[in-house]
């Protein structure tokens, strides 16, 4: 549905030469979700803008639906952009409307006879749950209502390409979670292909079929959610999945922590844990092979794409020679050990 081909955008300011992408190729296939994740300044909101080329890449080429965006005169690409929707941050709504009168906005400019725009704006606000709020405007919404009022402005054109450029940014997890159980619905029952854009694994971990990482401009990771989070190639990518999981060390642990080993103190390790090492009994094992004792301190686990992912924080009690052995062992596992210090 979408393909962006050797995608390069470089911002020319006076002087100053800045490459925002560079040779970006992404393939989004119909019906599917694909969030590109990246950190800030990572060019995101410049690669999801060039799809609908609100931004117009250097070079390269930008197929939706078929059609080779970079060859359409100005009248073709308003058609072809009636097809692809985009919901933003900010939401973007219209103050002066209420919310009947900004979803029904789109269906004004086209001409569409009033009685159509009834009918679709009531089945739109059925479809995002705030058939009682159709009169208010917006200054009297929470933002996830705002972003309900955005998303059914953009459906009620039906367009076949959702674009989503940081729409759960700025609301709540909570409220995060809503908007993207809205927006799955939406892709399974109307068959929508959604291109999201975040910098939370969080966002991309709930909904994406698919994950690209972009760092400087470049793709550097490309695969389903499971691949990624179970084999993540890239220290970024690992850096992002990590995010979405915090442990911290208790402040009685931080005050026995010591870097070098003691007498009497034991290793306390961050242990985390990604694809298949996680289906193995790795403490029992430890404590048959090694005679470890494990004390855990707090863990966290995860479930994406059909992986189940965590990070424990541990502390192994043992012989000082078998707790180095065990640890080497789980790294052989292919689970990544930290030693946080002694405790
Ligand atoms: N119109 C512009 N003119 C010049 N440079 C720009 C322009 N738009 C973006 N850039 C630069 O391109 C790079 C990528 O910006 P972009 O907004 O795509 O990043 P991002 O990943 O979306 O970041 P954020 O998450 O902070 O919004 C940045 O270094 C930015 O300064």
């Amino acid at each position: 549905m979408i393909e962006l081909k050797n995608i390069t955008k470089i911002f020319q300011e006076k002087s100053q030469r800045h490459v925002a992408l560079s040779d970006v190729s992404l393939t989004v296939e119909k019906g599917e979700i694909v969030g590109v994740i990246g950190e800030s300044g990572a060019g995101k909101s410049t690669l999801i803008r060039c799809v609908n080329l609100l931004e117009r890449p250097t070079s390269g080429e930008v197929w939706v639906n078929g059609k080779n965006l970079m060859l359409l005169n100005s009248s073709q690409l308003i058609e072809a952009r009636s097809n692809i929707g985009m919901i933003f941050q900010n939401f973007n709504l219209l103050s002066s409307r209420t919310v009947f009168e900004n979803i029904a906005f789109p269906l004004e400019l086209r001409k569409t006879p009033n009685t159509e725009i009834k009918k679709r704006v009531c089945e739109l606000v059925d479809l995002i749950g705030l058939t009682d709020k159709v009169h208010n405007y917006p200054a009297s919404l929470s933002g996830g209502q705002k972003q309900r009022v955005a998303i059914a402005r953009t459906l009620a054109t039906n367009p076949q390409v959702l674009l989503s450029d940081e729409a759960t940014s700025a609301l709540d997890p909570t409220t995060t979670q809503s908007i993207l159980a809205l927006l799955k619905d939406i892709n399974k029952e109307l068959g929508i292909t959604i291109l999201l854009i975040t910098h939370e694994m969080e966002v991309v971990k709930e909904i994406c079929d698919q994950i690209a990482v972009i760092n400087e401009g470049k793709l550097i990771e490309k695969g389903s959610v499971s691949e990624i989070f179970s084999h993540p190639k890239t220290e970024l990518t690992q850096r992002f999945i990590s995010s979405s999981l915090r442990i911290d060390i208790p402040i009685d642990y931080q005050k026995r922590l010591v870097l070098e080993p003691q007498l009497n103190k034991h290793p306390l390790l961050k242990l985390q844990i990604t694809g298949n090492s996680v289906d193995e009994p790795i403490l029992s094992e430890i404590a048959r092979k090694f005679n470890i004792n494990s004390n855990i301190i707090s863990a966290q686990m995860d479930y994406a794409g059909g992986i189940k992912f965590g990070v424990m924080l541990t502390e192994f009690i043992g012989d000082a020679e078998q707790e180095l052995l065990a640890m080497e062992y789980l790294k052989n596992k292919n689970i990544k050990v930290t030693l946080l210090g002694y405790v």
